[in-house]
């Protein structure tokens, strides 16, 4: 498994706070996987999205991008911001322009794309998140899902190779999620590693390959969904619940789950019912 961005030992501390906000934290983001980061509130996910794409520099410690540790060079910066798109989970943060097309044409006109190019790329994105309609619509007369996907479009017209996003299916409604998530299937199958920081453990069950838990501003625990969740103890002693799939997978017959391995979503789950109860 190659690993895209790398912590090694990062702290970090906010001026005006006396605690870590990272603490010596090691991690790696694996290349090509759907990595949720999980943890309280506080414990340091967004500040290691911040830390990703050079907006804070590590106090002690490296940030190493495809290996190689971040030097924090205006040049290296500006490619590396081609190459590590950030979603901020509010997206008041990161919408400045009047309206969704003015908005992802921007950060293409910074990266000095030709004109022709820009209107092309501008198109299709906004087409591919359902967003044509809304195109020249000052963003805010927007909704909140709407917004989220602006801002996602924002980031995506980029192309980079890791997408990080901020609790983006927050404030979402069920339907709103749900297309968010399938797009970022969509993304992921272009060959984009994506990295979704989240407190929905039912989403990062069955969303993501890969985990991270985070707590204090250190990774606690690395795994793959079964891992992580197969310890409930130190789950709950991180205050994070089990996914609810999970429990209702506990609740069956035993005889039923023998040689089977838990559903990852709802429509699994359903036909495994309908055997069990055939
Ligand atoms: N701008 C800031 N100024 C001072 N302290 C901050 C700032 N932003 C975050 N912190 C502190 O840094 C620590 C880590 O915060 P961070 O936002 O990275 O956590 P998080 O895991 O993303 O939380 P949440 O799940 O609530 O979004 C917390 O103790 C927080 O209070």
């Amino acid at each position: 498994m190659s690993t895209l961005l790398e912590t090694i030992e990062v702290s970090f501390s906010y001026p005006a706070s006396q605690t870590k906000a990272l603490n010596k934290l090691k991690l790696r983001i694996p290349e090509g996987k759907k990595t949720a980061i999980c943890g309280h509130n506080g414990s340091g996910k967004s500040t290691l999205f911040l830390q990703a794409i050079g907006i804070h520099t590590p106090s002690s410690g490296q940030v190493l991008w495809k290996n190689k540790p971040l030097t924090y060079e205006r040049k290296e910066l500006k490619q590396l911001r081609q190459d590590v798109g950030l979603v901020f989970q509010d997206p008041e943060q990161q919408l400045i322009l009047n309206t969704p097309y003015e908005d992802v044409t921007y950060g293409l006109r910074n990266a000095a794309v030709p004109e022709p190019e820009i209107t092309r790329r501008a198109e299709a994105i906004l087409l591919t998140l359902g967003l044509e309609h809304l195109a020249h619509t000052p963003i805010h007369h927007l909704s909140l899902g709407q917004k989220k996907r602006v801002a996602l479009a924002g980031v995506l017209v980029l192309e980079p190779k890791l997408l990080l996003l901020d609790e983006p299916t927050a404030y979402l409604d069920r339907i709103s999620e749900q297309q968010l998530v399938e797009e970022l299937d969509r993304i992921h199958s272009r060959g984009i590693t994506l990295v979704m920081a989240t407190h929905d453990m039912n989403l990062a069950y069955s969303w993501a390959d890969w985990i991270l838990v985070m707590d204090r501003g250190q990774c606690v625990m690395e795994g793959t969904p079964a891992e992580i969740f197969k310890d409930s103890k130190a789950l709950n002693s991180l205050g994070l619940d089990r996914p609810m799939l999970l429990d209702l997978w506990d609740a069956l017959p035993e005889a039923s789950r023998q040689g089977v391995s838990a559903p990852r979503n709802v429509s699994d789950f359903t036909t495994l019912l309908q055997k069990v109860f055939a």
